[in-house]
């Protein structure tokens, strides 16, 4: 991580500019108890790219480096800025790790897609299969080559996985998949209804010991049956008796679908778990849920807005610095930050949404009017429940 010690001196006064870094606020950590150390917060504009710097004590000196939740790509802009603001200071450098630190290699490929892509760009007219954990990809790779009418999103949580999967795109030139790194249990909150053929639920880790981190819940069940079309199919193919068991009786009995079942079904294509499996003499089963009714559609345009302004020296004064659990999420406000000059005016961090995919922000209150710093959170049912809550508490 790119930073640098330099002599304590005093901040930047703000407003001001050096090269392409225009440095618009600084904030100063505000907290009841003594004990804990003072930080600082450095609100930087380049281009179009708005981040925080953090600072600091490092013994009698000073240390800035990048803010970890805003942080930036390429790093070559954190590097910019934090020598910038340095000079700004003209203070002396004692050390600095910015000049010879690698660039990272950025994972950059057209058909690898992040997650605001689903929900700010995608649209197809076409009909969309979607293969979760699909691992070494043997399964999605036959499928996509064999279905070009058909979009494919292939999602995965463990990269080694994704960069083998996107090579072999590469290789055998096939343009009809997309890759995901997100978790499959909250990603179909972002597509839209009726609009998948068949999700493939190939050997899932079975998790005995920890079943709620299955893929399969009544949550994920239910959203999977809203993005399937009519006569769409889910389907679990598995070697844990114990995790078929446990999804027969999840899908069993649901008012929009019916089941089928099957034991050592052959398929065209056989996936290396299943090789593995099979050699063992293991049992294979399969349970396809398939969707009997035409749901209605979704809205991502959720307004995260906050249509109301606060009194910041108040709302220092009774904030409560513990998670709020309801439920299924949680709205946690971590660190305040006064903005130093300005009246009204504050930095919030707030973590917050759901408990398998939290989100960390910042929220920016200038004169009283607050907005999410860095845009907006993903619009999932609990992100958008988190928002309600943390509207209530603001207001309070
Ligand atoms: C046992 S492997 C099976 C791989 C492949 N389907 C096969 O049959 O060879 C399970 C895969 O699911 C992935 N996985 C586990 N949990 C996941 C989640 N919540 N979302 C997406 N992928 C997940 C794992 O990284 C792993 O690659």
């Amino acid at each position: 991580m790119p930073h640098i010690v330099f002599n304590k001196n005093i901040l930047i006064n703000t407003p001001t500019k050096k090269g392409e870094n225009e440095f618009l606020f600084v904030a100063k950590s505000f907290s009841k108890d003594e004990s804990r150390k003072t930080e600082y917060k450095v609100a930087v504009k380049n281009l179009d790219k708005e981040f925080l710097l953090t600072i600091k004590d490092k013994d009698d000196n000073f240390l800035i480096k990048s803010d970890k939740t805003t942080r930036i790509s390429p790093v070559s802009f954190i590097k910019s800025a934090l020598n910038s603001y340095v000079e700004l200071t003209n203070s002396d450098i004692l050390f600095e790790n910015t000049k010879n630190l690698k660039e990272k290699k950025e994972h950059e490929h057209k058909y690898l897609k992040e997650i605001d892509y689903f929900v700010n760009d995608f649209k197809t007219t076409k009909e969309l299969v979607i293969e979760i954990g699909f691992g070494s990809g043997r399964h999605l790779l036959y499928q996509a080559k064999n279905n070009p009418d058909k979009v494919f999103i292939g999602l995965e949580i463990h990269f080694p996985s994704i960069e083998q999967l996107l090579t072999q795109l590469e290789l055998q030139n096939i343009t009809n998949v997309l890759v995901v790194n997100y978790d499959a249990r909250l990603f179909m909150e972002f597509i839209e209804s009726n609009q998948v053929g068949k999700i493939y639920v190939h050997f899932p880790v079975p998790w005995d010991k920890k079943p709620h981190r299955r893929i399969y819940s009544n949550e994920f069940v239910s959203e999977a049956l809203r993005v399937l079309k009519l006569d769409g199919t889910l389907e679990l193919r598995s070697d844990s008796r114990k995790y078929f068991d446990f999804c027969v009786d999840l899908l069993t009995n649901l008012p929009k679908a019916k089941i089928s079942i099957d034991v050592n079904k052959e398929l065209e294509v056989s996936s290396k778990y299943e090789d593995r499996w099979k050699k063992q003499g293991k049992n294979i089963y399969d349970v396809i849920l398939t969707s009997q009714v035409v749901d209605k559609d979704i809205n991502l345009d959720f307004d995260f807005s906050f249509d109301f302004e606060i009194n910041v020296d108040n709302f220092f004064e009774h904030a409560f610095l513990k998670a709020i659990i309801i439920k299924k999420y949680f709205v946690h406000i971590e660190e305040l930050y006064y903005i130093l000059n300005h009246n009204n005016s504050a930095l919030i961090k707030v973590t917050m949404g759901n408990f398998d995919r939290p989100v960390t922000k910042y929220i920016l209150i200038l004169n009283g009017k607050l907005s999410y710093y860095q845009g907006e959170p993903l619009p999932t049912s609990s992100n958008i429940a988190a928002h309600k809550k943390l509207k209530e508490i603001l207001k309070k």
